[in-house]
């Protein structure tokens, strides 16, 4: 059997009534065809699901993007109209989920919203609008657009020289899309940033001295997964990650080669 990867869904109401918890196709087709792990989608609330039987039954997570934004009860601020709506369910699993998932060492690949969750779980706190903040420029996708459009490669992220990405991607700078509003302020316990768009907005990190697979990147390496020169070595090392993590291997995640 392949390893199992929990892809955690994002709430939805289907035709606006009926609640659902949805993944998007691209996650799967990432985990299926590029990690070669069965994608399982995880009903992200804490109602339905717990942590040690998530931990049980998967091998890895994939923490997904999502339009809805981390509460920021989360990181001690007050919740204002400019944050937006929230997922509050999603975030009663996640958050523990990551922290149990970094302290044990079982592999985790954390996108966007996943990403800022990974932070607000070490103890960071989150940007409401970073295109508001002064040399920034706007993250978000064009609301109108086709997927394609949405999707579309449009900024550079310089890596960190022979840091952990450089080495992953073979690459000190890279091309990728960007579709999100906030983004890190203060960084979480032994989170390293270690990728930067060119308005200094933080695009990778990964939990230092954690025994396993941490990576998290600010964009959608999701899209167009197998072809992408980027997305492709991201999720193969985590593919890697949660082989080695089903087969009993503990090796960490800052070995790559
Ligand atoms: N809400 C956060 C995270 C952004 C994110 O994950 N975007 C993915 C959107 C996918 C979709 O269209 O549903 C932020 O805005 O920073």
């Amino acid at each position: 059997m392949r390893p199992v990867v929990g892809i955690i869904g994002n709430a939805f109401l289907i035709n606006d009534e009926y609640p659902a918890h949805t993944g998007g196709r691209m996650n799967s087709q990432a985990v299926a065809e590029v990690c070669g792990a069965l994608p399982l989608i995880v009903p992200a609330d804490p109602a339905l699901v717990d942590v040690d039987d998530l931990m049980a039954a998967c091998d890895g997570f994939v923490f997904t993007g999502a339009r809805a934004n981390v509460h920021p009860v989360h990181y001690n601020e007050e919740p204002t109209e400019a944050h937006g709506v929230f997922d509050p369910a999603r975030d009663g699993v996640t958050i523990p989920l990551i922290r149990a998932c970094v302290a044990r060492g079982q592999p985790i690949l954390s996108i966007c919203r996943g990403f800022q969750e990974l932070n607000v779980a070490m103890g960071g706190s989150l940007y409401t609008e970073i295109r508001d903040l002064p040399g920034r420029v706007n993250h978000r996708m064009p609301p109108d657009g086709t997927i394609e459009e949405k999707f579309e490669i449009r900024q550079n992220v310089t890596f960190t020289r022979d840091g952990v990405f450089h080495r992953l991607m073979g690459a000190e700078v890279v091309r990728t899309n960007t579709l999100h509003g906030q983004g890190i302020k203060d960084t979480g316990a032994r989170i390293v940033i270690d990728g930067w768009a060119d308005d200094g907005t933080p695009e990778a990190i990964y939990v230092n001295g954690a025994p396993g697979f941490t990576l998290g990147v600010q964009w959608h390496p999701e899209y167009k997964a197998a072809e992408d020169p980027v997305s492709r070595p991201l999720f193969e090392a985590f593919g890697k990650a949660i082989a080695d993590w089903k087969n009993g291997k503990r090796s960490g995640d800052l070995k790559i080669a």
